[in-house]
């Protein structure tokens, strides 16, 4: 990582920003307290909730820095250059701030609500097949790539091999929990765990070589041990990407998970010390588990690392951090559920938490249907009603029909 230059980490928003994408990053690191206790955990709990970023997501980050990096080049130029990238709204958040042009592809799995926040931004969107093996000239990336040979202008900053997307990471990512941690008023102020999903693999590689880094910087002891732990380092994949083991597959979960090693990731040790798999089903479960119990408004990636974390952590490796009360566990939580609010698996809010229907939700429903004689979203019965015996409809009748 030497030879490149570190930008200067900002902490705290101070004085007026001169556009959003200042408001990039800079997120907070939040106790998962209640799961903690719920979980039996004795450990410091953390969530890096990176939805607080400008454009909702993780990404935001290294759009900013590739888009920075190739104009400071005079690879990207303005008035003349087109932005074309496999996702995300981040990049588009930078080409719109910043006058660029910008066309996406993105596979057909992602969500309508990433679609027209894009279109709302002003990049124009070419849906690709989710199934396209990534070589393929149908995939996002071949698509992308068969548009940028034919478009005069037209620059691929490509996620999957910029440097610009681990060093994201390395400098920003890793300096705010260090931040946050020396901060706050934590035992330690150490990372025993850290846990993150892989997608082109950025975020768990920019991390875990500042973290490795980091540790090689401290001053050798004589054999009684460094008051500072070696953080242990997990890479969580779903079930269907080929990243952390296992054949390619289908999954809903969106942004982690592939079906190459993209040339950023480095999934081996020292950086990564293991991989877990997840399943659609329990990470859907504990995103909607973040946002009931720790008000979260996380989306799908985000439970996806914290159901790997909390697994890893119930397990007999985990148990010794598990347990001691001073270690700390830093989840990262990589996008909002603005992105999913029409996905089914948000939808079904009948549903508790952990999947089970929930007594006490029947019975203070029960307890409202027995107040207002009627059920709770049956507002045509209210206007009805009121129409049988001959009353004026009021304004607020009319607009619940
Ligand atoms: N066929 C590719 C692309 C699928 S979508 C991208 C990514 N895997 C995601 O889910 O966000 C693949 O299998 O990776």
């Amino acid at each position: 990582m030497s030879g490149d230059t570190e930008t200067q980490p900002q902490h705290h928003w101070q004085g007026v920003l001169s556009s959003a994408l200042d408001a990039v990053g800079h997120t907070p690191l939040i106790k998962l307290q209640r799961i903690a206790q719920e979980e039996g955990l004795k450990c410091n709990l953390l969530g890096k909730c990176e939805f607080f970023s400008a454009g909702g997501s993780v990404k935001d980050r290294i759009a900013k820095r590739m888009v920075e990096h190739a104009e400071k080049q005079g690879i990207l130029i303005p008035g003349q250059s087109i932005v074309i990238e496999p996702t995300s709204i981040g990049l588009a958040l930078a080409c719109a701030i910043k006058g660029y042009q910008c066309i996406i592809t993105l596979p057909a799995k992602m969500s309508l609500e990433k679609e027209v926040m894009l279109r709302a931004l002003g990049a124009e969107i070419v849906r690709t097949p989710t199934e396209a093996a990534w070589d393929s000239p149908e995939s996002h990336i071949g698509i992308a790539r068969k548009l940028q040979k034919s478009i005069p202008g037209g620059v691929i900053l490509d996620q999957y091999s910029n440097p610009h997307n681990p060093l994201a990471h390395y400098y920003g990512t890793y300096e705010e929990i260090v931040h946050s941690l020396k901060t706050s008023d934590l035992p330690r102020k150490d990372i025993s765990l850290l846990v993150a999903g892989a997608g082109t693999g950025g975020t768990i590689t920019g991390l875990g070589r500042a973290i490795r880094d980091y540790e090689a910087s401290l001053p050798q002891t004589n054999g009684n041990g460094s008051s500072h732990v070696r953080t242990t380092i997990l890479a969580v994949d779903p079930e269907g990407s080929i990243l952390g083991g296992g054949e390619p597959g289908n999954y809903q979960v969106e942004g982690i998970g592939y079906d190459f090693f993209p040339e950023v990731l480095d999934p081996n040790p020292p950086v990564v010390d293991k991989w877990l798999k997840t399943n659609d089903e329990e990470a859907f479960t504990a995103t909607k588990r973040l946002i009931r119990k720790e008000g979260l408004f996380v989306g799908g990636s985000s439970g996806s690392a914290l159901s790997g974390t909390i697994r890893y952590l119930h397990s007999s490796e985990g148990q010794q951090i598990a347990q001691d009360p001073n270690a700390n566990v830093v989840v990262i939580l990589p996008d909002g559920v603005r992105n999913y609010m029409s996905k089914p698996w948000f939808l079904e809010t009948s549903k508790s938490p952990t999947g089970e229907d929930v007594g006490d939700k029947e019975d203070i429903k029960d307890t409202i249907k027995g107040i207002l004689g009627r059920d709770l979203n049956d507002v045509g019965s209210v206007v009805q009603s009121k129409g049988e015996r001959g009353e004026k409809l009021e304004k607020g009748d009319q607009l619940m029909v």
